[in-house]
């Protein structure tokens, strides 16, 4: 199942005085009513140009955006704002109470409350609520599909939301996020007797995974770290496969190692490949994933390696804004469902996060009601849900398909109970014929999905099934990584070589002989069983 490699806008003309909105009186920015914040003038006409390349002359807007020795880190530097942020975040102890006054600088290398428990980034509510819904949304709208640094990333379009006050020279970024809403229409009528089910490709990504959307955030606050020259020699990670492509490439990006812990054998040939190539340090550990964690907490714990798991609460600010881009995409309508698959379990927070905070700050009214999706063969979550909420046990995972989220001893485990039980969330699980059959089915109508998307989709069946989920019902299915990452688990569906699986929807190429004859047998027989029955 899982494989071994040897080798290895607005109304607020009156607030106008927000600090980041310095564009409005940039003698370029002729918009009216302008709201675009720290947005270069990537598409209005320069005149101070003087590299037009038009021999005519009619001004040629969307050139010479930049001078012509500029980048855009540079051109980005130009157009900043000097009036001071007053936007701030910091780390306070994860579902701490009002009294709590513990709070750490998120320039500080911390990443447990002094009881040992969770951190979470707390952004200063009160200077965000300065500015209404219609304004937050106009301005993430008005950011959308451009080229500006460090805007035109899904992710550091809200940076206002994110990490509000680094500096965007120190932004390491991919312009990840921004990923496809896809509308899974034949999947939805066909399977499910639904006409509003969406599907978000978080993993069609830069490295392939919803990882990129934390790593960004993560390894630019290190970069920022070590021009402050706090002591981070490197970063790492345990990892199932995807935590550790994301921070070898967002590292590699910005010339900083990476260590990456890797369970042996127990990740797909593509992932592994991802941090070799990217220059990682790889240790291929003969342990399961929660053996690789509890190795790297101890290690990073002695040596001047800064943790890039989801543990470190930094990774969930980016991965928050995925629940963002979702509303965003809907044009501010929030769904009735979204449905992740889930781990170490620090994306279903990051979801709620997200969407909590659009609702706070008054860009919607409400939230969508979480499911949170887990393999069979690694549950804790699951039955921690199905004990109702009483007594929390870490599993030893089994293997699986899903082998992402084999994982039996989630550290986000608090922050995910806390997200299903003020969402009136749901959890679900998927056994691997489930997940596996889910996959295929998806895969047979122009997708091509992970197999934890398949769990996700499982648990969608089961929810349709029971009609906890109406046909009617807006629902998002969040796709975690890119399918190609687990072509060998479709390979073995495909070729009916899992043992004690029916492989039902398997689609198994034919072999034919090459001569003429033996090709149109087969091609009448399929044409045959295809043709329209009258
Ligand atoms: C592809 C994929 N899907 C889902 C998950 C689960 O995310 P989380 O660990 O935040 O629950 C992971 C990682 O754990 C993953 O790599
Ligand atoms: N699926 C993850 C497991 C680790 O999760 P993290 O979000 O805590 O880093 C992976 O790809 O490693």
């Amino acid at each position: 199942m899982v494989y071994s490699c040897s080798l290895f806008h607005s109304s607020l003309a009156s607030k106008s005085n927000f600090p980041l909105l310095h564009h409005r009186n940039h003698p370029k920015f002729n918009r009216p009513a302008p709201i675009v914040i720290s947005c270069s003038s990537s598409s209005t006409f320069d005149p101070s140009s003087t590299t037009s390349s038009s021999n005519n002359n009619t001004p040629s807007p969307q050139k010479n955006r930049r001078l012509a020795d500029e980048n855009i880190r540079d051109e980005a530097r130009r157009h900043r704002s000097t009036a001071k942020n007053t936007l701030s975040a910091k780390y306070v102890p994860f579902n701490a109470g009002p009294d709590c006054t513990e709070s750490y600088s998120l320039d500080e290398i911390v990443y447990r409350s002094r009881s040992g428990g969770l951190l979470d980034v707390q952004h200063d509510m009160e200077a965000l609520k300065k500015f209404d819904g219609a304004y937050w949304r106009e301005l993430f709208d008005s950011r959308v599909g451009k080229t500006t640094w460090p805007y035109g990333s899904g992710v550091w379009s809200k940076k206002e939301w994110v990490l509000p006050e680094i500096d965007p020279d120190d932004i390491v970024s991919a312009f990840e996020g921004n990923s496809n809403l896809f509308w899974a229409e034949r999947f939805g009528k066909q399977f499910l007797g639904m006409n509003d089910l969406w599907v978000k490709h978080c993993g069609i990504s830069h490295t392939g995974s919803f990882k990129d959307l934390g790593m960004t955030v993560l390894v630019s606050q290190v970069n920022r770290l070590r021009k402050l020259k706090r002591p981070v020699v490197g970063v790492g990670c345990a990892s199932t496969g995807d935590t550790s492509a994301a921070l070898s490439a967002y590292c590699a990006a910005a010339g900083i190692p990476s260590i990456v812990f890797l369970p042996a054998n127990k990740i797909s040939i593509a992932q592994l490949v991802q941090p070799i190539a990217n220059g990682a340090f790889v240790l291929s550990i003969d342990t399961d994933f929660d053996g690789c964690m509890k190795l790297i907490r101890e290690v990073t714990a002695e040596l001047p390696i800064y943790l890039a798991n989801s543990l470190n609460s930094l990774r969930l600010e980016g991965q928050k804004t995925a629940a963002i881009e979702i509303l965003q995409q809907f044009d501010w309508e929030v769904p009735d469902w979204v449905i992740v698959p889930g781990g170490n379990l620090g994306n279903i927070y990051a979801f709620y996060k997200g969407f909590k905070m659009c609702q706070e700050l008054g860009l919607v009214d409400r939230i969508p009601r979480l499911v949170c999706a887990q393999a069979a063969n690694a549950n804790p979550l699951y039955l921690y849900y199905k004990s109702e909420w009483n007594e929390f046990k870490a599993v030893k995972a089994n293997t699986t398909f899903a082998s992402a989220i084999q994982i039996g001893d989630p550290v986000s485990i608090d922050r995910a109970v806390y997200a299903l039980k003020n969402s009136n969330g749901i959890v679900e699980e998927a056994t691997e014929e489930e997940l596996m059959d889910a996959m295929a089915q998806a895969d047979s109508t122009g997708m091509f999905i992970c197999p934890h998307t398949g769990v996700a989709l499982t648990a969608l069946m089961k929810l349709r099934k029971s009609g906890v989920i109406g046909a009617g019902d807006r629902t998002v299915v969040v796709s975690t990584a890119h399918g190609l990452k687990f072509t060998q688990s479709k390979v073995d569906y495909h070729s009916k070589e899992i043992p004690d699986m029916a492989c039902q929807f398997a689609n198994p190429p034919m072999q034919v002989k090459a001569d003429f004859g033996s090709v149109m047998d087969v091609l009448m027989k399929y044409l045959g069983d295809k043709a329209p029955k009258h």
